[in-house]
């Protein structure tokens, strides 16, 4: 039963100085300091449980995005949490359309990450109560329907009492902007059709786990050696697939890539050995075509951010040139919102979608773009890494696996091994893959001393590093 007035909220800027290791390193951000704005929401209610929540940065302009999400926190203050989980759509339209805060958005920006932050707290706290990690939450509210059921030609409206109703899954999303392509309609027959086969493949999931690559070998900061060496012990972990970074510098390039295809063999999409390429928006559009078609010959199952992460046709004029080539396009991790993913889906940019669990308004946005990928039949192929980010997304891949796509073919989700250990309940990986959390919420809440540690600038980790720094 959700119960309980939020009656805190707050929020710390957590930094973790990855940028001294060159961890995380790409073509753009070469010194990232994986951060987050921690959001923590606590109620009244007495069992004292608190909904945590992140959204990922890169060190400096975490204190905007605190300040943004304290110029949120009125929206949440005092809110009874059955009626924002009563009204979830209404909610996240309160947030994304305050008349004077859309002003510095409309959801995107700093403003929609803030948005993140905290409707992942609500998420997590939502979650904790029922009891059920949040992939489980959403797997149990599209409802349930054995193989040899006919469906219901309308919903019993008693489920709706019990949370097991395909409409208050939809009841979640916004739809505005995008019902030229889904409909609340569409969405409901999406997962109506999704709950054929469902119980098995949760039954997979559990045994199995969602399949995973690793870009934790191939950061642009690492020298030869360190790639060798990290993509040697990765292969004896059972990892086959693995993204390079790519796009500063061609003969770089060719040198780095070629090391990773003579480790993981001369196969492709056959053969589970894989190799994905990331320029994380470095080239203009004609660029990309040359740079790819140069690195076309190391055969990369995708490149991933090959020009602007607004430039939807572009995309698509790169799309056009390189699929010839064997070589799809992924992108979405700087994609701002539902309006730009239906753009590139529209126009056929992208063969490889990447949802971000921090950079779209939470799970609810994430919803609408996972059921939009469903309607185009493209591949959902999640970005994950810096910190707190697979603990995220992990929920929501594995409810697109169980309830939406029910397809395993052509996908993947990222995995970066940086920082688990700052979390309250890790990310758990077997033979390559993301196992089921178990632990009731959204694995977003953080150990309490790895917080303070690394707070900016405060913590005891910056006040060591500062002064160094300045010198
Ligand atoms: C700055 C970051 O590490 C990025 O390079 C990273 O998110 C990357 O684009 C990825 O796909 O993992
Ligand atoms: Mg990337």
């Amino acid at each position: 039963m959700v119960r309980g007035r939020i009656s805190r909220l707050s929020v710390r800027d957590v930094r973790f100085p990855t940028s001294l290791g060159g961890h995380g390193a790409d073509a753009m951000h070469t010194d990232p300091d994986y951060s987050a704005a921690y959001v923590v929401i606590e109620t009244d209610a007495e069992d004292g449980i608190k909904g945590c929540g992140i959204t990922f940065t890169l060190g400096k302009g975490t204190e905007v995005v605190v300040c943004a999400v304290n110029a949120l926190a009125h929206h949440v203050l005092n809110k009874d949490l059955k009626d924002i989980v009563g009204d979830f759509r209404g909610f996240y339209r309160q947030l994304t359309s305050d008349g004077q805060l859309r002003w510095i958005g409309p959801e995107k920006g700093v403003v929609h990450l803030a948005t993140a932050a905290v409707l992942n707290a609500v998420w997590d706290l939502w979650a904790k109560q029922e009891g059920k990690p949040v992939w489980k939450l959403l797997v149990d509210m599209g409802g349930e329907r054995s193989q040899h059921e006919a469906p219901p030609k309308c919903w019993p409206l008693p489920l709706l009492s019990r949370c097991q109703d395909p409409r208050m899954l939809v009841s979640c999303i916004d739809f505005r902007y995008i019902t030229d392509v889904l409909t609340e309609e569409d969405a409901l027959e999406i997962l109506q059709k999704g709950q054929i086969g469902k119980k098995e493949r949760e039954k997979q999931m559990l045994a199995q786990g969602y399949p995973a690559y690793t870009t934790s070998c191939a950061w642009l900061g690492y020298s030869d050696d360190t790639l060798k060496q990290l993509c040697a012990q990765a292969l004896k972990d059972g990892w086959t697939r693995f993204k390079v970074k790519v796009g500063a510098d061609l003969q770089d390039d060719m040198r780095r890539c070629q090391i990773i295809r003579d480790m993981i063999g001369p196969e492709k999409t056959l053969s589970l050995f894989l190799q994905m390429m990331d320029a994380n928006q470095r080239w203009d559009v004609p660029e990309a075509v040359e740079w790819m078609s140069k690195l076309a010959k190391f055969k990369p199952l995708w490149i991933e951010e090959p020009t602007s992460p607004d430039d939807i046709l572009g995309h698509a004029t790169i799309s056009k040139a390189l699929v010839p080539l064997g070589i799809g396009i992924a992108t979405g991790e700087q994609c701002h919102n539902r309006v730009i993913f239906k753009q590139l889906l529209q126009a056929k940019a992208l063969q490889f979608l990447q949802i971000d669990s921090c950079r779209l308004g939470s799970v609810n946005e994430n919803l609408s773009v996972l059921l939009m990928a469903k309607k185009f039949e493209i591949p959902v192929c999640p970005h994950a890494g810096g910190v707190g980010l697979c603990e995220l997304v992990q929920h929501l891949i594995i409810f697109d696996y169980i309830s939406v796509s029910a397809s395993l073919e052509n996908r993947v989700c990222e995995y970066v091994d940086h920082l688990h250990e700052h979390f309250k309940y890790p990310v758990m990986i077997q033979r390559a893959s993301y196992m089921p959390p178990k632990d009731p919420g959204y694995s977003t809440e953080m150990k309490e001393e790895s917080v303070k540690k690394h707070q900016y600038p405060d913590g005891e980790v910056w006040k060591k590093l500062l002064p160094a720094q300045e010198n």
